[in-house]
């Protein structure tokens, strides 16, 4: 039997939803390029696609907006949970904990897809109400007549975004949605394969995604920048990182061996929200240690990917930097449950093998004979 270390190019199923091109640096959602979804599309139309195959018509998308939107507001119990819990908790394991509170809460008899909607529409309150109450503010509540990037946006700045900050986050949620077979995708798939439920996957999906190696990256990478301060810096810090064995976080990818499509496309939004907001240094920090990233890294195809300039997004949009991986999770849980409900349409288990080393035929000794 041959050992795939981390399941390296392996495939666990067939998918319409999403194609990676690693060595050009390419990526469509659905057959649709990202670079036109995230110029010219938004959060509902987007998730409309991943999880229903094509481009909703007007009526479509009205409905898929009007659903969404309507389904914000929190049970009663996990806004009460997110007003007790520890201010100082990781905020993915507040996401965790909240949205298996959701399917313990969710008794009725829904499709996956009605459910998956519910809980897309949900996760931006439980981010925002936490990111309020833990900065000792008033939660605000969702307001059904914005989009839901806008919303998303008001509920944690308590005033709309602007027209920038709108198309900003609308794109850096489409640029998160789907990502084929990811690791926090594939732990979903593990355990939908078991015919668990929706909210057991989405919760799997979540504690995966927060790991530094993979959505937990953003976190870091923006960390760096601010650790460096200042471009004259950048190239010192790298080096130094590098000699000591170290990652440079937001770089590399086991599929991109050239530059992440998505990682362009937030640059150029990293770098216009960044000026306008006064910290246009940091953004110069990040190219800066891009240059010297690509410059000892590169002939190794090691990259940029979507974690490295998310994060100044983010940050210019209001988040703290220990929230971004809650923002990942917010769009990749359209990503995570298409996924699941197109492997339930030709479901079998999963259960690898492990090649056994150990020893067998041990005999059994009892506990006052055992050294
Ligand atoms: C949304 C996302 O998940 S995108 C990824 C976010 N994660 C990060 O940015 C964390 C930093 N990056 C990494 O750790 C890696 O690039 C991963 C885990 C993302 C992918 O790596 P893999 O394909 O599994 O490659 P692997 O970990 O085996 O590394 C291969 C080689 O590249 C090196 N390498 C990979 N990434 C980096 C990096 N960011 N900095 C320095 N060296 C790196 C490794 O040290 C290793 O070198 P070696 O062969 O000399 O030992
Ligand atoms: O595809 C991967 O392995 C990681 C990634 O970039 C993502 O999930 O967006």
């Amino acid at each position: 039997m041959e050992l795939r270390k981390g399941l390296e190019d392996i495939a666990v199923k067939e998918t319409s939803i999403t194609y990676i091109d690693g060595e050009l640096g390419r990526l469509y959602y659905r057959g649709y390029s990202i670079f036109d979804l995230a110029e010219f599309s938004n959060f509902e139309e987007t998730a409309y696609l991943i999880w229903y195959g094509k481009l909703p018509n007007r009526e479509e998308l009205s409905e898929i907006r009007e659903k969404l939107a309507s389904k914000r507001e929190l049970p009663p119990s996990v806004t009460k949970y997110l007003m007790e819990i520890k201010k100082d908790s990781n905020p993915m394991d507040v996401l965790r904990t909240a949205v298996s509170m959701l399917g313990v809460e969710d008794t009725d008899n829904s499709s996956i897809m009605e459910k998956s909607i519910s809980i897309t529409s949900k996760i931006p309150t439980i981010i925002a109400y936490f990111l309020r109450l833990r900065r000792g503010e008033d939660i605000v509540h969702p307001d059904e007549s914005l989009s839901h990037a806008e919303n998303f946006y008001y509920m944690v700045n308590g005033k709309r975004p602007s027209d920038l900050e709108s198309k900003a986050m609308n794109a850096a949620l489409i640029l998160h949605m789907d990502h084929e077979m990811n690791a926090s995708t594939f732990a979903c798939l593990v355990v939908a394969s078991t015919l668990s439920d929706i909210y057991s996957s989405v919760v799997a999906g979540i504690s995966a995604l927060k790991g530094p190696l993979h959505g937990g990256a953003n976190s870091e990478a923006l960390k760096q920048f601010m650790e460096i301060g200042d471009k004259e810096k950048a190239e010192e810090y790298v080096l130094s990182k590098l000699t000591k064995g170290e990652r440079l976080m937001g770089f590399g990818h086991r599929i991109y061996k050239t530059y992440d499509p998505r990682a362009k496309i937030l640059k150029g939004y990293a770098e216009g929200i960044t000026k306008e907001k006064g910290i246009y240094n940091l953004y110069e920090v990040a190219q800066k240690v891009e240059e010297v990233g690509v410059k000892y890294l590169g002939s190794k195809g090691i990259y940029p990917n979507v974690d490295f300039y998310s994060g100044l997004v983010f940050y210019s949009l209001g988040f703290d930097a220990d929230m971004f991986p809650t923002i990942f999770a917010s769009a990749r849980v359209v990503g995570w449950t298409a996924h699941v409900m197109e492997y339930l349409r030709n479901n079998r288990l999963i259960r690898p093998k492990a090649i056994y080393v150990g020893e067998i035929g041990r005999k059994y000794v009892p506990i006052d004979d055992r050294q």
